[in-house]
């Protein structure tokens, strides 16, 4: 293992690249995938996607250097799903996105092939059985990431159109991320960022929701870099899709 060097999206540093430092990379469980519809398997013993995201207090947005994301106070079981395909409630730890430089690229899952601009992950870990979030991205059943799609119409999505007040916390209410119908497929992955990690249940919502052109453009100021760095334009931050490996999507609908 050279240094510690970190990784990115770009030419030297992205995801052809990772599986240097992080060999799981080429495993059999990696995430994103492409979703053929027509090959999913519909499961009527799949339960509805039961979502509660009372008043979870999020802390402050934040640029980490791939993406941009918001934190949860994630002390208790106050913003949680449950139901669907999982076990047991999964705790909202955050929730950040993956876009492109132009509205023909950026989401990481597709859909026979086809890309989103943008795709919104909510990140939960399984605190019923594990200790920390640390805990859980080492387990198989420890994490739970519900994808949803952006599209980028006219009209803007209320819920995004909260202004990023400086340095005030963000009361983000997650809820008003999500669209109307719950219809989900889901999979057994991975993490698409390193340290890629295969722990994730899969839950990517069939329906997209709409975002305005504004907020888009405002995902393409941010930058990878840093004040002292050379400025990057943060886009592209996505991974492409990874082999299926026989893996099995199933859907919760017909
Ligand atoms: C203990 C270190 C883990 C830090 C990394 O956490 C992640 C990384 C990727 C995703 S994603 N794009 O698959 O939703 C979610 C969470
Ligand atoms: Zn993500």
């Amino acid at each position: 293992m050279t240094g510690h060097h970190s990784w990115g999206y770009g030419q030297n540093d992205g995801p052809s690249e990772w599986h240097k430092l992080y060999p799981v990379a080429q495993g059999n469980c990696q995430s994103p995938i492409d979703i053929i519809p027509a090959q999913a398997i519909y499961d009527p013993c799949l339960k509805p996607l039961s979502i509660s995201y009372r008043s979870g207090s999020s802390l402050d947005i934040s640029n980490n250097g791939h993406s941009v994301m918001v934190d949860f106070k994630d002390m208790d079981d106050k913003t949680a799903i449950y139901g669907g395909p999982l076990e047991s409630s999964y705790r909202l730890k955050q929730f950040h996105f993956h876009w492109g430089a132009s509205d023909d690229s950026g989401s990481e899952h597709t859909i026979n092939g086809k890309s989103f601009p943008c795709e919104l992950h909510l990140v939960h870990w399984n605190a019923k059985k594990y200790m920390t979030f640390a805990d859980a991205v080492e387990a198989t059943d420890g994490l739970a990431v519900t994808g949803v799609f952006l599209e980028v119409r006219k009209t803007a999505q209320a819920g995004l159109q909260q202004k990023t007040e400086k340095n005030n916390s963000l009361h983000f209410n997650p809820t008003s991320l999500l669209p109307p119908c719950l219809d989900y497929w889901t999979y057994p992955g991975s993490l698409t960022t390193p340290p890629l990690n295969e722990s994730v249940t899969w839950i990517v919502l069939k329906e997209a929701i709409q975002i305005s052109d504004k907020q888009m453009e405002k995902f393409r100021t941010l930058l990878f870099t840093t004040e002292e760095e050379e400025r990057i334009q943060m886009v592209n931050n996505f991974r492409p899709p990874q082999p299926l490996k026989g893996r099995v999507v199933r859907a919760s609908f017909k």
